[in-house]
């Protein structure tokens, strides 16, 4: 049996993982910590699994280190500089291991894996993610993974910039720019996670589009991350491809 503690336990995904977890024969759920409850609960842990907010996930892995706890961690807001923030807190600990999902959906992490295999083949690439209302932050972590990606599998291949001939625009209209890839963020009530890649060349549009139609699609790769994070050969690992075998 491996120990689970969840910490943001009472959200909206952290209430599913607690019930993944309970459901599972292998697993046991022995912490779940949301605002206001003290941490020190989650040392009967071997796995601490955290869905909080952007605002808050950075102090709570640095305890988790800090504790000797492995973490997955499916809350977004990690770019470069706090990935590298997490490698120093890692380098100054000795024990415990890092797995940082933008996205646990199968489907997602499929779609992310092939827009980056598609990005060199095509001039120009937008991406669009849309998503319920109450999300904290924009864009998604999902769709800043996948313009990284396909920026470097740009670059790597020696394809410029997608052409855009604006020049007079309102603020905001042609979305974030990601490391040179727009990206465009919808809220919409009705909507859970959504995202599609768009990709355009001469004459053809190829369009990779995922949805997850409700917070139970994050769970197989919520396990299956939470069954391996102790044994992956690196202290720190970004996504699950390699636990999916891409
Ligand atoms: N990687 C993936 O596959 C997925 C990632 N996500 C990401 O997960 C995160 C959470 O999303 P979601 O569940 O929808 O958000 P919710 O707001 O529903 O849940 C977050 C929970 O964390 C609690 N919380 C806030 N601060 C702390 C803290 N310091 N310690 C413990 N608990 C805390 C919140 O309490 P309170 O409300 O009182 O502040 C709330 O109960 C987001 O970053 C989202 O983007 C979501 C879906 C899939
Ligand atoms: O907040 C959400 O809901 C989601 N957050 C993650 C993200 O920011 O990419 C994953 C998924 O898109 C759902």
């Amino acid at each position: 049996m491996i120990k689970v503690g969840v910490l943001g336990a009472r959200g909206r995904m952290g209430a599913e993982v607690c019930r993944a977890v309970e459901g599972a024969d292998d697993l046991e759920l022995v912490a779940a910590v949301d605002q206001g409850d003290a941490r020190e609960a989650l040392t009967s842990a071997e796995v601490v699994v955290d869905f909080t907010h952007p605002a808050v996930v950075m102090d709570n892995l640095r305890w988790c280190i800090e504790q000797g706890l492995h973490a997955v961690v499916g809350t977004s807001g990690f770019d470069a500089e706090r990935l590298e923030q997490v490698r120093a807190w890692l380098r100054d600990n000795p024990r415990g291991n890092v797995l940082i999902g933008p996205n646990f959906g199968i489907g997602a992490v499929l779609m992310m894996d092939f827009a980056r295999r598609a990005a060199p083949f095509f001039e120009s690439v937008e991406i669009v993610e849309l998503h319920h209302p109450n999300k904290a932050d924009a864009p998604s972590g999902t769709a800043y993974r996948t313009a990284e990606l396909v920026a470097e599998a740009r670059a790597k291949a020696g394809v410029g910039p997608s052409p855009d001939a604006t020049t007079s625009q309102i603020d905001g209209a042609r979305g974030a720019d990601v490391q040179g890839v727009r990206v465009h963020a919808v809220r919409l009530s009705g909507l859970v996670a959504h995202q599609e890649v768009l990709l355009g060349g001469h004459g053809e549009v190829f369009t990779i589009r995922h949805d997850s139609m409700n917070r139970e699609s994050f769970m197989p790769g919520v396990l299956l991350a939470v069954r391996r994070v102790a044994d992956l050969p690196d202290r720190l690992t970004v996504g699950i491809e390699s636990l999916l075998g891409l």
